[in-house]
Parts: C-alpha cells; structure tokens; sequence
C-alpha cells in the first residue's frame, strides 16, 4: 500500500548539508504494525513527514495507494492526508481550550457529516479508547495517557486507513507507555489500521509486529516478528 523507493532528503543548515535521509526503499502492506527505530537524528521523523505528505523530497519516489506524492500539489496533499491518514505525535497536540468531545469532533465538522453522525461517532470511538465519562474534560484535567488516548481517538475517528506516530510514548512513564502501545495494538487488529510509528526505545520496538531499523539515514536492518 505503501512505497517508498530510493528517497533522499537533505536539509541545508547554512553551509552545510545534512544528509537525513540517503536512498531509502521500503514497502508498507495494509494492516501492518511496523515501527521505525534508530538513534537519534538517524532520520526517523524525516521518514515519517515525508509518508505524512508533510514534507518534501529532495529523490525518490513515495507512493501510497498508487498514488505518487511528489507529483501532488499542495492543495491534493492537504486532501490526501484528511482522507488517509491519521497523525499521533509525541506531545499530543491537543487543542487546549477544547474539550475531549471537541477535539475528535472537530476533525469530523471538516468534513461534510449531519451533527447526528460526527455525535455518534465522536462517543464511539472515545468509548473505546476508554475515555467514557471524561469526555467534556479539557487536556489540562487530563493525564499524559489519557491525553494520548485522545489523540489516538483523534487519529483514528475518520477511519483512516493509516496512522503515522512520530515516538507516540516518548512523553509517558513505561507502564502508560505500554497501555497505549496495547490500545494501538488494539486498533489495528479491530479496524485493520496501518500503523507506522517512530522510536527509539527498545520495550516500544517489542510492539511491533515489523521493525526497520535505521542509521544514519539508511535502512540498516528490516525484519517481521
Ligand atoms: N529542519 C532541519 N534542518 C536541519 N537539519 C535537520 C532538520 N530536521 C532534521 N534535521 C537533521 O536531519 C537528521 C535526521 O533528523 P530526524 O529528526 O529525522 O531524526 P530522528 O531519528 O527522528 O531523531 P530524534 O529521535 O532525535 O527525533 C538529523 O541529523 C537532524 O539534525
């Protein structure tokens, strides 16, 4: 579903260049639960921003569902990316003065759904992350995980086919880090969700059902568990 083939991207500092990513190939099936491991600044949000249409290429190619990236302008990016992906971050990035409720719901106001239905499924999908009973609570009442569960219900009330998340537990303690990679786990099991998400901690790359990692902007090694 996803192809990634000899994507190269550098980033000028002034003089200099820094080569974050050199010639990586990769393909992503649907249903996958793949993580993107490495060191630091061995180009794993670069990896990410780029299948997130996010940022630009300097070679390669990346196509997703057939569809070749490089040849969309701006305008068919931002479409592309509302209706495919979904996007979990490390800080959560919630919408402080909204709601729990109001900060899934208004993903679904952009698009062109009856009150009844963004109601309905904003509850669901909050049911099931298991935030039931907090859903009119704001971020600031609401603890590290379960600020990332909102996220995650964020991400995943559009039905998106793929969730990208850049080091999704790089904020929370091991046993709230563990809940949430098992609430992803979850996810992609019931929905069928493609997940890709960064880190750099060895107990999160136990989660992943493939693990690629990289160095130094290349792919040094890529197995299935
Ligand atoms: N906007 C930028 N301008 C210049 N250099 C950048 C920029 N973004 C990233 N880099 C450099 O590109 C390389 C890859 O960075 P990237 O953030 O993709 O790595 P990473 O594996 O995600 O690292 P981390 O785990 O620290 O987030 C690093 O050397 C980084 O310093």
């Amino acid at each position: 579903m996803i192809k990634v083939e000899n994507v190269v991207r550098n980033y000028h500092a002034g003089e200099t260049v820094v080569k974050a990513l050199r010639g990586v190939s990769l393909e992503i099936g649907k249903g996958e639960f793949l993580s993107i491991a490495g060191p630091s600044g061995s180009g794993k949000t670069t990896l990410l921003n780029l299948i997130g249409c996010i940022d630009q290429m300097d070679g390669g190619e990346i196509s997703i569902k057939d569809e070749k990236i490089s040849s969309m302008n701006k305008k068919e990016k931002t479409n592309f990316r509302r209706n495919n992906l979904g996007f979990i971050f490390q800080t959560y990035n919630l919408i402080p003065v909204l709601t729990a409720y109001e900060n899934v719901s208004f993903v679904l106001s952009l698009l062109n759904l009856g009150e009844k239905e963004i109601q309905d499924r904003t509850m669901a999908i909050l049911k099931e992350v298991g935030l039931e009973g907090m859903e009119h609570r704001r971020p600031s009442r609401l603890s590290g995980g379960q600020q990332q569960r909102v996220a995650i219900a964020r991400a995943l009330v559009k039905n998106p086919e793929i969730v990208l998340a850049d080091e999704p537990t790089a904020n929370l303690d091991s046993d709230t880090g563990k809940e949430i990679l098992e609430l992803m786990k979850e996810m992609n099991r019931k929905h069928k969700t493609t997940f890709i998400f960064s880190t750099h901690d060895k107990m999160v790359m136990e989660y992943a059902s493939r693990l690629v990692m990289l160095h130094d902007g290349q792919i040094q090694s890529d197995e299935r568990r």
